[in-house]
Parts: structure tokens; C-alpha cells; sequence
């Protein structure tokens, strides 16, 4: 997979070089390519931004820097990218699009500042390729470089080979299968007392059915109690096939 990420803070970025990100990148499963958009400014101040049309507060990012950027960008590859496009205006980021977005070969990430990117970027290239325009949250950041980090990072360990342990994201909160739409329960490592605090009997029984439902019983109560909304829309026929299985 290829990654461009377009920003004004390149340095914003450095955190995709080390983890699990770093190391895919490494291993040469993913290809990641951080671009500051000032290159494309032609001016003497390397200008990004200008006053709204129709006024209103803060900044526009001005479309001509983007525009020559990501041309130069969709020639450089081959295929079409699906360009990605964090906005607090945006569809949620969920698991489902991390999953959809992890099968695709080329992903281009345009993080803004100031009031955002001027509409008329995202309509040229929505008229060429495929654009999501995706907000990682109910809450207002200052830009979209966090919320890129976060969309890499989601996508990157979905990615064959990127986590260490095949089965890591097969039981994912949120991640789809029996399990579906359940956050993950409690979990637990040695020693096997600490602080005078043991741990739950059924871990250490051996007995894998048991430790199963106890795993599921416990992500429902702690679902119940954190996101009862996803209890709602819960397949209770996943939780049956689940059981029959154990
Ligand atoms: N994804 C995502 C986001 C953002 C986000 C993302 C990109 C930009 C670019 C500029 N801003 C600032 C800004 C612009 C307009 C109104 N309010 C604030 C951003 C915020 N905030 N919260 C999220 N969940």
C-alpha cells in the first residue's frame, strides 16, 4: 500500500517513522510519502491561506496550492487513489471503513488548517477519484493531522503481516464477526497477584469454553455499561453462533 499524506506540518508526521507504522514501512509493505504543501506555494511567503468569501472568522486554505500538489501527486502513481480528506464535517471513522480502506492500494491524505480546505478542491478531484471526507470524532481538533495519524494507524494493522499475531485484530472491539460491535473485556498478564489484587479463576482453569463465554459475558457487560448503544445493534444471532461454536 501507498500512503501520501499533504500538510503543512510535515514534522506533525514523524510519528508514522516509528511502531507499528515504522515498521511496515521497514519491511516495505507500506510506501508513505509526506509532502508540505508549501512546495506547491509559488509565492514569497509560500502563502497557504486567505480571508473567507462572505467573511466570517479565521482562514481558507486557498485551492491553487492543492490543486498543483495533488495533480503532481495522481501523476506520480499508478491507478487512481482514493484521496482521504479529515473535516469535522466528515462521515464517522469507523472499523468498517479502516477495513474497506485497508484493501485499497493507494491512499492520499490531505490533513487541513485553519477553516479548511476551499469546497472547490474537494469537488475537482471528487469529480476524478474517489473522495472520503471522514471526521474521527464528535469533538473539534485545530487541523487534520491527528486524525490522520489515527486513520493510518487503524488501516496500517489491518494490513497482512503489519501486527505480530494474525489472530490480533480478528477479535478487535468493533471488529466484525461474532463479536461484532462489542467492546473487548478486561484483560489480564503475570504476575498472578499483584498488589493483593488476583486475577479471575476461569483464566487460568484451562478450560478454553469457559474462558470464551466468561471473555464475551464480560465484553457485554462492559459494553452495556460504556456504549449500551452498540447493545442495540448487536446481532443477537452472532452471540448464538458463537456459543454453538464453543
Ligand atoms: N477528522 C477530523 C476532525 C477535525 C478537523 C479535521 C481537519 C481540520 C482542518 C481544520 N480544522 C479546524 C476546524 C475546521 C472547521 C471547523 N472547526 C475546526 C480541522 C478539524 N476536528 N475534529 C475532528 N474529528
Amino acid at each position: 500500500m501507498r500512503l501520501d499524506v499533504v500538510t503543512i506540518f510535515p514534522e506533525y508526521l514523524e510519528p508514522l517513522n516509528v511502531s507499528l507504522v515504522g515498521k511496515a514501512r521497514a519491511r516495505g509493505q507500506l510506501d508513505v510519502r509526506i509532502h508540505d504543501l508549501r512546495d506547491w506555494a509559488h509565492d514569497k511567503h509560500s502563502t497557504v491561506d486567505d480571508t473567507p468569501y462572505g467573511g466570517g472568522p479565521g482562514m481558507v486554505m486557498k485551492p491553487e496550492p492543492w490543486g498543483e500538489a495533488l495533480d503532481e501527486i495522481l501523476a506520480s502513481g499508478e491507478g487512481a487513489p482514493v484521496i482521504v480528506v479529515p473535516t469535522p464535517s466528515g462521515a464517522p471513522f469507523t472499523q468498517q471503513l479502516a477495513v474497506e480502506l485497508s484493501a485499497k492500494p493507494w491512499l492520499v491524505f490531505t490533513p487541513a488548517r485553519y477553516e479548511g480546505i476551499d469546497r472547490r478542491v474537494i469537488e475537482e478531484y471528487g469529480d476524478r477519484v474517489d473522495v472520503r471526507e471522514v471526521s474521527i470524532g464528535d469533538y473539534v481538533l485545530a487541523g487534520g493531522e491527528a486524525p490522520v495519524l489515527v486513520m493510518v494507524e487503524a488501516v496500517a494493522r489491518l494490513l497482512p503481516g503489519v501486527l505480530g499475531n494474525a489472530a490480533s485484530h480478528q477479535d478487535d472491539s468493533f471488529a466484525p464477526g461474532a463479536m461484532a460491535d462489542l467492546l473487548e473485556g478486561p484483560v489480564y498478564t503475570k504476575p498472578p497477584e499483584w498488589r493483593g489484587r488476583g486475577i479471575p479463576d476461569v483464566l487460568v482453569s484451562g478450560h478454553h469454553g469457559k474462558i470464551a463465554r466468561w471473555r464475551r459475558d464480560e465484553a457485554f457487560r462492559r459494553t452495556d455499561r460504556n456504549r449500551p448503544d452498540l447493545i442495540e445493534r448487536a446481532d443477537p444471532a452472532a452471540f448464538d453462533k458463537h456459543d454453538r461454536a464453543m
